[in-house]
């Protein structure tokens, strides 16, 4: 398995878990439950984020990440992934608002099809996906998380999660508010997305867009925990099971991915969208001093 040592804070770190050779010895006297731990305890790699400081979606940061998810998706050592935040800031400030404030066209249409891209690949994947949240998660911020099998949040007032697109003068994108309608439902839906909602842990757990809350120095050990149980399911028949229900809702964006980008790019080059965007950058600096 590649390990890929960060490179000017830009990054991810991915090693199988397990002693140095990625896995551990092998136990032959000890019981089931042993055996069964050092099973799953290979089985999965842990793909930490690092994009400092926010963990913002920039294009490369994007392209790197789709082609680490290939990896390992190939990789058959790997039947599931955790993913978490390796940036103190944030677990995703979501997309990187330089890419859509001030560029042309073009690069927004490329831009917004590297995003469909990542959603498409996380949405379908074989493997089990469990997101360890243990940063605050905005807007696009969420694309990991909604697409991941299983959510869980860092007990901080901090760790704020949610689609709040109409605060930034946006909306979601259908492919954002799809999945969280699959997650929380249509009326809680309506009311986060319209509302551009921020959930702290406690309001997050209690509307369902995240599965556990735990104290931030448990969230990876948690993960942990989940994955074996996922992990405890025959591949076959939970791959079959997870595509029968996500293909209807992948299929959406399949089919509409030409119109989505047109929408988009015509979309964000208003002047409007484009003055919204760069107030709220502009805010965004102004808070931190
Ligand atoms: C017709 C319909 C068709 C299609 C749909 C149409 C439109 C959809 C279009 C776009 C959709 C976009 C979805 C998004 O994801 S928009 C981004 C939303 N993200 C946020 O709102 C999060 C913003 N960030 C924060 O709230 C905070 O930064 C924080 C909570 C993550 C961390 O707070 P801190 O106080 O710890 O740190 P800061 O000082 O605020 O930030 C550090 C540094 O990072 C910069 N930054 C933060 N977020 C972003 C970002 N998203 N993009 C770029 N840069 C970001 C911040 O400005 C600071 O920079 P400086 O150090 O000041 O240089």
């Amino acid at each position: 398995m590649p390990h890929l040592p960060p490179a000017q804070g830009l990054g991810f770190r991915m090693r199988p878990s397990g002693g140095k050779s990625g896995r551990p010895a092998a136990r032959s006297v000890h019981g089931v439950s042993e055996v069964s731990a050092s099973w799953w305890w290979w089985s999965q790699a842990p793909l930490q984020l690092k994009n400092l400081p926010v963990n913002s979606f920039s294009l490369e940061f994007l392209t790197e990440l789709i082609i680490n998810l290939e990896k390992l998706e190939n990789d058959k050592t790997f039947r599931g992934i955790i993913i978490t935040s390796d940036c103190p800031k944030a677990f995703s400030a979501g997309v990187d608002l330089r890419e859509i404030c001030g560029k042309n066209p073009a690069h927004y249409t490329e831009y917004w099809k590297v995003l469909q891209d990542l959603w498409l690949r996380l949405y379908l994947s074989n493997l089990v996906l469990i997101s360890a949240i243990n940063g605050p998660c905005a807007a696009g911020g969420c694309l990991i998380p909604l697409t991941s099998d299983y959510r869980i949040l860092a007990d901080n007032p901090k760790c704020l999660i949610g689609l709040n697109e109409t605060r930034l003068g946006i909306s979601a994108p259908f492919w954002f508010k799809d999945p969280l309608v699959n997650i929380i439902g249509h009326r809680a839906s309506e009311h986060a997305l319209q509302l551009g909602l921020l959930f702290p842990p406690a309001e997050a757990l209690q509307v369902g867009i995240v599965d556990k809350v735990v104290p931030k120095d448990q969230v990876q050990s948690t993960a942990l925990s989940v994955m074996t149980q996922w992990l405890a399911i025959p591949d076959h028949a939970r791959q079959l099971t997870k595509n029968m229900i996500r293909k209807p809702t992948a299929d959406l964006l399949v089919k509409h991915r030409d119109t989505d980008i047109q929408n988009f790019v015509s979309f964000i080059s208003r002047d409007s969208i484009q003055k919204s965007l760069q107030m709220y950058l502009a805010k965004l600096k102004q808070n931190k001093d």
